[in-house]
């Protein structure tokens, strides 16, 4: 999607029809959910009702930034791939520093954008891709299910994320993926110990596979609505429409340096 002068989208696209959320998206376990309420909150159902019908210009710019880390390798890429192009790539190729995604949602009816932030897992990476962890809204940390290792590193991934925001002002997911390369008594002990570390990181956990595709529509469908939700009710606490005229509403092009891919 071209940008213009100012690095903001000029006239976005219609919103696709199977990027329309009405009801309140479900958690994928109830005990490892950062939400367990069943609807919307009463704020953003009224805001969502009064502006869905007379739409503000600013609503085109609403949109929150969604930060997605963890080990080389465990999926990533290929996690932000099927939900944004519906593909699945088989053969690893490595991000190199980050690239990003912007996928445009309804929402009861108003506009929502997330800005979805691919870093590398390589540590030979690690500095350019943290220079863009700052502003997120959500941090997703990503483990691979077949790989218990990078489950154990998502801690450290975390707070290095964290450490470029302020404490609290993050929803954080633990996000394990190729489940199905997973029996399922594996699948069983590896969520089990993955609730675990969800618990200890005040996150959301999710089981997903990119290559069938289970769960990624509903887990991004899960990002998009609380971090939506969190963008109206900041709004109303301190009185300005979402996300206008802040640094973080407006959409950056990472240098092309970054953007490219490199085949191992
Ligand atoms: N079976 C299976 N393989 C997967 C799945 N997701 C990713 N893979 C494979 O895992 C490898 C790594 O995927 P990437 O998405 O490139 O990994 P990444 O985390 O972005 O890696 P870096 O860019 O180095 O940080 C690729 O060979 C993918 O085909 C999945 O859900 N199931």
């Amino acid at each position: 999607m071209s940008l213009n002068q100012k690095g903001m989208l000029p006239f976005p696209p219609p919103i696709s029809k199977d990027r329309v959320i009405l009801d309140y998206p479900k958690c994928y376990s109830p005990e490892a959910s950062l939400q367990l309420k069943p609807d919307w909150d009463p704020q953003t159902r009224d805001f969502c009702r009064d502006r869905g019908s007379r739409l503000q210009p600013w609503d085109r710019q609403k949109m929150s930034k969604v930060v997605v880390v963890g080990d080389l390798n465990v999926g990533k890429t290929c996690l932000i791939n099927r939900f944004c192009k519906d593909v699945f790539e088989r053969d690893y190729k490595a991000t190199i520093g980050v690239d990003f995604e912007i996928e445009r949602f309804e929402i009861s009816g108003v506009p929502f954008s997330l800005q979805i932030w691919d870093t590398a897992g390589q540590e030979k990476f690690k500095c350019i891709a943290s220079a863009y962890y700052r502003g997120a809204h959500v941090i997703v940390t990503v483990f691979d299910m077949a790989d218990i290792k990078s489950l154990d590193h998502t801690r450290q991934w975390l707070d290095e994320a964290m450490g470029e925001n302020q404490s609290g002002s993050c929803f954080v997911f633990l996000v394990g993926t190729k489940s199905d390369l997973l029996s399922s008594e594996e699948r069983r002990r590896t969520e089990r110990d993955a609730v675990k570390m969800a618990a200890d990181m005040n996150a959301e956990f999710w089981a997903v596979s990119s290559k069938t595709g289970e769960n990624v529509s509903g887990f991004f469908f899960r990002v998009a609505a609380l971090a939506f939700e969190k963008c109206v009710l900041k709004d109303a606490e301190n009185g300005t429409p979402a996300s206008i005229g802040r640094g973080d509403s407006i959409i950056r092009q990472p240098p092309l340096s970054v953007k490219k891919r490199q085949h191992q």
